[in-house]
């Protein structure tokens, strides 16, 4: 069973495949999924995206760095709503981010985040990489590693990582393990090639797994290969 995790949410998690806002139906079933693996003491971080707000890309009217910031502002939004779900269930949650001062936001400290696990906290890391021009996957790999993860789960909306695309190709073939050497050289779409590489130069693995799926989250933790694993 993995230990310490870094887990990569798309915004989608919070308002359903491709939909926009907050869904109370997905917000339940996260909180449920969440709640199998928090019972199992494991240190828990979570980096969300914003796709359910705002991703840079979709707007076509603004420079993309100006786009971004509001996506990197999205993933804050989620952060703090998120950790007011859990709240309501009792479960303990604390938003990190290097890129705004608010009261219910903590500046992104190494020793202090060691000290929110060891209190039982899930640390939700909003804010992206802080940086225009990068996407969640790239912040979850960067805090996976700060954190010291033992695994980076992203949990999407397919069940790992094919030979092309399956929502496009319906003959496309799944990998249940590939390396990054091969994921980068077949520039495989479903993380971006940044993630790969400071997961690679870093030594740590990802699983990729169907977040949409009941109790699938708890079975990638427990270790069970439900999706694909990208090893180094
Ligand atoms: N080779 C591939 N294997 C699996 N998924 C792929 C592949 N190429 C593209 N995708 C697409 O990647 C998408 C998941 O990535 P992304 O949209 O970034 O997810 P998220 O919003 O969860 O970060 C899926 O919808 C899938 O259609
Ligand atoms: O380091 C980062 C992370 C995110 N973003 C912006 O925030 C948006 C939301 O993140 P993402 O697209 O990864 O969300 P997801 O698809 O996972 O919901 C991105 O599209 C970018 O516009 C950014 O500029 N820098």
């Amino acid at each position: 069973m993995y230990k310490r995790v870094l887990l990569k949410l798309s915004g989608e998690a919070l308002s359903g495949e491709g939909g926009k806002g907050f869904s109370e139906k997905m917000l339940t079933y996260l909180v449920n999924e969440i709640q199998k693996i928090h019972s199992l003491n494991i240190k828990l971080g979570i980096v969300i995206g914003a796709g359910n707000i705002f991703r840079g890309k979709e707007l076509k009217d603004f420079r993309i760095q100006m786009a971004d910031q509001l996506g990197m502002l999205g993933t804050v939004i989620n952060s703090l709503y998120l950790k007011n779900v859990f709240e309501k269930k009792g479960i303990k949650s604390i938003v990190v981010s290097p890129i705004v001062n608010l009261p219910s936001v903590m500046p992104l400290k190494y020793d202090f985040i060691e000290q929110y696990f060891e209190a039982g906290y899930i640390v939700l890391f909003g804010g992206g990489t802080s940086n225009p021009l990068f996407t969640t996957d790239t912040a979850a790999a960067l805090r996976a590693i700060e954190m010291n993860a033992d695994i980076l789960v992203k949990a999407t909306k397919v069940d790992g990582i094919y030979n092309k695309d399956p929502k496009l190709f319906e003959d496309a073939k799944k990998y249940d393990i590939i390396t990054y050497e091969q994921a980068i050289k077949e520039q495989i779409k479903v993380m971006d090639t940044e993630a790969f590489s400071i997961c690679e130069k870093n030594n740590l693995s990802i699983l990729i797994i169907n977040f949409f799926k009941e109790g699938n989250l708890l079975k990638a933790i427990e270790g069970e290969n439900i999706g694909t694993k990208v090893n180094y």
